[in-house]
């Protein structure tokens, strides 16, 4: 008999996710029927949309597992699609073990389990950031939105990040100038140094504005926008006339302490005046190309045009902290929960 842990909502709050709002609870697993599979967590992805839903009393209520993705390891199987010893993908939620397949009926579209493809020698783990769909989100949420042309300059936020690192140098491929932003100057000198970003602006120092002009004097001609808020307000300020905008998220909304969602200047002059395309995504509206996206990524990873970092969590109990660091800037590049470290 197979015991599964998984991580349950206990207390709402408008703030930052404290250990005490989750708790572990175990679950004994059936024996498996015929067509199915039991999974074995080995990597879960910890995404900014977790600490956004965990506020959310209505649709994710006390008791309820915490949703997510994860890499897992076929332990057991009485179907032949899934045979033992496969990783795999799974939106199988914050668990240890998992009987699947699941059905295809995920509220925001996203793949319920797939067979990871060949990722040549680059760890499963990917499978969670660049090879998945973070990688998806900063390829086609950038490339399908923004349509960059060779000589643009482009403006990411988040830009150390699972998505932005990848956005600020798929703008670089383009042949674009980019311009990170970013929270520490140590990210700011990873993207810079390593990554070939050509500016970098550390949104909590003062003079944001004047040094948005001064790393972008021609203007900007698409912005990746992660955040929201004033910083993406000024930065709509600053576009030149048929700018584009893919709106990717808003963390800066995600874990506010007064529970009050941050202002901003309004925009809509901006986009009138110099008649920009801002456009929302869900990286699901690409599940047709999903393959086809991770093997781009896998291509220009193996060519050394992407570089690629993970901010890795071990142990299971550790889930709390990894939603912490996330969502305190604690990470250069993709959070990862090694629930076998
Ligand atoms: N539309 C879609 O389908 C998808 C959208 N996303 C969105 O992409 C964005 C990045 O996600 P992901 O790459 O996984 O996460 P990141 O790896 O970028 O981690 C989140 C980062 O957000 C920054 N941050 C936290 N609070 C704030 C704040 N108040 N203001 C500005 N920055 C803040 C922190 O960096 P710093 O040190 O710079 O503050 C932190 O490192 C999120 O908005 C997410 O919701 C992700 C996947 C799919
Ligand atoms: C407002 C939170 C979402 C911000 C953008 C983001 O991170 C989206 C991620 C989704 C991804 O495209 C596929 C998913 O399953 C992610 C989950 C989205 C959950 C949003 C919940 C919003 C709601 O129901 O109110």
């Amino acid at each position: 008999m197979v015991v599964a842990k998984k991580y349950v909502i206990q207390k709402h709050r408008s703030g930052l996710l404290q250990p005490e709002d989750v708790k572990i609870v175990e679950e004994e697993l059936p024996e498996l029927k015929e067509g199915e599979f039991l999974a074995q967590a080995h990597f879960i992805s910890i995404d900014p949309y977790i600490q956004y839903l965990i506020h959310d009393e209505e649709k994710h209520p006390v008791g309820s597992t915490i949703p997510g993705t994860q890499i897992a390891l076929i332990y057991d199987s009485k179907n032949p699609k899934f045979p033992i010893g496969k990783y795999i993908y799974g939106n199988f939620g914050m668990r240890t073990y998992t009987i699947g397949p699941l059905k295809d009926d995920d509220p925001y579209g996203m793949p319920p389990q797939y067979i990871l493809p060949d990722f040549n020698s680059y760890p499963y783990s990917y499978g969670l950031g660049i090879l998945g769909m973070p990688g998806i989100t900063a390829n086609k949420g950038f490339l399908g939105l923004c349509k960059p042309q060779p000589g643009e300059t482009v403006v990411v936020t988040t830009a150390a990040g699972a998505v932005g690192s990848v956005v600020g140098q798929i703008a670089k491929i383009k042949g674009c100038r980019v311009v990170g932003i970013a929270g520490s100057d140590e990210k700011g000198k990873w993207l810079v140094d390593v990554l070939g970003f050509d500016k970098f602006i550390n949104y909590k120092r003062p003079d944001f504005a004047k040094k948005l002009k001064d790393a972008a004097p021609d203007g900007i001609d698409c912005y990746f926008d992660n955040v929201g808020g004033e910083i993406s307000s000024i930065i709509l300020s600053q576009m030149n006339k048929f700018g584009r905008i893919s709106v990717s998220g808003s963390i800066s909304a995600h874990n506010v302490e007064s529970g009050e969602e941050p202002k901003a200047s309004i925009v809509q002059r901006h986009l009138v005046l110099r008649q920009l395309k801002m456009e929302g995504f869900m990286v699901t509206r690409w599940r047709d190309e999903w393959f086809e996206i991770i093997n781009q990524n896998l291509q220009w990873l193996r060519e050394g045009k992407l570089k690629y970092k993970e901010h890795i969590v071990c142990g299971f109990d550790n889930f709390p902290k990894a939603v912490v660091d996330l969502m305190t800037g604690a990470n250069t590049g993709k959070v990862i929960l090694n629930v076998m470290g």
